[in-house]
């Protein structure tokens, strides 16, 4: 077994979870509401906003060309292209995508965003590429299962989000997942257990990304708007 199918294997419990989570079955269904949407696009915008930072800083510790064309890849990909499921949402919610631009994050989004980033600081390529890894591989996964379970057709108002996700990540994960086998071949145990727990925490901050969505999540104490 490859050090990601290893992976794949102790986190499955976690991929079931998000499976089987309300707003995933809101998609898959239809009924999400507009304010949860909403939500949700405020806070994707944000992460991936940093996710790309990341890349960035994974670019700065690459040593070859092909590491730094791969990151290249994935941020372009994320700026042209994984806009495209924001914009159903935001169709499907009535509102334009500027409009959600801007926000403060909420506490799952700022968990998951300084978790990336604490690797992203003290950690090697390959626990960066282990910590980021779960968020294409359980979108591909949820879209593949969607694909396959509701079959939609252009009338299901999550069509686009649900055909983007299901068709168009299997390459970058097998890459993404290559790239963390053979880093994996080379290290140490103790760097491997370390990719192993960013790995697994990075699942687990995708299920509270879901939740938080789902409801709504806020700080509990409201902060006082500045006086100007
Ligand atoms: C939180 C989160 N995880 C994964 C993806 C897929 O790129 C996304 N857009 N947002």
């Amino acid at each position: 077994m490859s050090f990601t199918q290893e992976l794949r294997r102790q986190s499955d419990g976690i991929f079931q979870a998000i499976f089987d989570h309300p707003f995933v079955r809101g998609i898959a269904a239809g009924t999400l509401s507009r304010e949860q949407l909403i939500h949700y696009v405020k806070q994707d915008f944000e992460y991936l906003n940093a996710y790309m930072r990341i890349y960035g800083i994974a670019i700065s510790k690459s040593t070859s060309r092909n590491e730094i064309a791969t990151f290249n890849e994935q941020i372009s990909f994320i700026l042209n292209s994984e806009i495209h499921p924001h914009q159903n949402f935001c169709a499907a919610a009535g509102v334009t995508y500027e409009e959600l631009q801007g926000y403060p994050l909420a506490p799952s989004a700022h968990h998951y965003i300084r978790h990336m980033l604490t690797v992203a600081h003290e950690g090697s390529l390959g626990e960066i590429m282990a910590v980021l890894l779960p968020c294409p591989w359980t979108y591909l996964e949820i879209g593949c299962k969607l694909l396959d379970e509701v079959k939609p057709d252009e009338s299901h108002p999550f069509y686009d989000w649900i055909y983007f996700y299901g068709n168009r990540g299997e390459e970058a994960t097998a890459k993404f997942c290559n790239g963390v086998d053979l880093w994996a071949e080379s290290a140490t145990a103790a760097e491997r257990e370390r990719m192993t727990e960013h790995f697994m925490l990075s699942c687990q901050l995708e299920y509270m990304f879901w939740d938080m969505a789902y409801k709504q999540e806020e700080w509990p104490v409201q902060m006082q708007a500045a006086v100007l």
